[in-house]
């Protein structure tokens, strides 16, 4: 118990290249690198920080997340991420920096603490964003939602995506683990997006870097600098894994060739019922040097299906306790 005491909390301001992670660096790296990931567990039920343990929720090369509660609110959720100091201290450093940056809303994480445990595990405490797109997937009985339910996801995420970059961010990274469903204060679901490790200011200088994964733009995969469309782009696809549509299918080295076909005909690659996601793409990419027209973006959604409102809230009903979305 005494191991997961905290240390010291420190303060740090992202990407200076002086800072508490550069102390960290200088320290025996040896001793360091013998520490994984693994050795770092956190029981439910324990105290962290005043807050209580209650699950696991993330694990991966990255870290660890754990959903808490606050002992006095249990129902008040936050996350705790933690990573070991000696991997590479960018993405971590960047996440505090954003999480700082976003003001308080059912949309985003926001910071509450950040600091260092055990001496070598940086940890950060934000608030709870709601349950992931997959973890929403996955409680539905065939992993997908109506049609109905996909157009007011879009409707939401492209001014999802419009509200991050307009505090002066490109997230870059996404996919249906990092966009989530939170519920607002009158009970209604509300999409958010969590994850910030690899953000970019928006005005920032270009960069290209190639990031090739089934929610990247065709142009990213090709190496191209990241750009406010791409991210519209990922929502995009979003919308596709939301009817359980992988047109891209899952070998990487075919993601690239199908994409690059997808951007020119959506012909072998999608049935006809689904062109619209096509023509939405199509729509997205004819913005990339003009700069998205929103408007334009939800006239068409709106144009999707006649019978209804995509701006209505999003269905769903209540099993055993849990949200699943129609
Ligand atoms: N603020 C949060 N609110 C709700 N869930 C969260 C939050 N932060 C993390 N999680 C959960 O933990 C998982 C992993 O967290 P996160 O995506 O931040 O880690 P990551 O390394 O950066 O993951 P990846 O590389 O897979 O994108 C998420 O998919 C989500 O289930």
């Amino acid at each position: 118990m005494a191991y997961f005491q905290v240390s010291a909390s420190i303060s740090f301001s992202a990407f200076p290249a002086s800072n508490a992670f550069g102390l960290v660096r200088s320290l025996n790296c040896q001793a360091l690198s013998s520490f994984k990931m693994d050795d770092f567990h956190l029981n439910s039920g324990i105290t962290f920080k005043s807050y209580i343990v209650k699950e696991l929720i993330g694990q991966g090369n990255y870290g660890k997340v754990y959903l808490m509660s606050k002992q006095e609110n249990p129902n008040e959720l936050v996350a705790l991420k933690v990573q070991r100091q000696f991997r590479n201290p960018i993405p971590f450093e960047t996440e505090v920096q954003v999480l700082s940056s976003l003001p308080e809303s059912c949309h985003f994480s926001t910071m509450i603490c950040h600091g260092t445990t055990a001496n070598i595990y940086n940890y950060i405490i934000m608030t709870h964003c709601g349950d992931t797109l997959f973890k929403m997937l996955k409680r539905t009985d065939d992993f997908c939602f109506s049609l109905e339910n996909t157009l007011r996801i879009g409707c939401q995420l492209f001014d999802l995506v419009r509200l991050f970059h307009s505090f002066g961010w490109l997230h870059r990274d996404l996919h249906w683990g990092n966009v989530t469903i939170n519920t607002d204060a009158h009970g209604r679901l509300k999409m958010g997006m969590i994850d910030y490790g690899l953000c970019i200011p928006l005005n920032g200088p270009p960069i290209a870097q190639v990031i090739s994964r089934w929610h990247t733009s065709l142009y990213v995969t090709l190496g191209h600098p990241y750009t406010e469309i791409d991210d519209f782009v990922s929502v995009v696809f979003l919308l596709m894994r939301c009817l359980d549509l992988e047109p891209f299918g899952r070998r990487v080295l075919l993601i690239e060739a199908k994409k690059a076909q997808f951007h020119s005909s959506p012909e072998r690659l999608l049935c006809e019922k689904y062109h619209w996601i096509w023509k939405l793409y199509n729509l997205v990419e004819s913005q990339r040097y003009t700069g998205i027209d929103i408007n334009a973006v939800k006239t068409y959604i709106r144009s999707v299906d006649r019978n209804f409102d995509p701006s209505s809230d999003i269905s769903y009903t209540v099993r055993k306790g849990l949200v699943v979305i129609d």
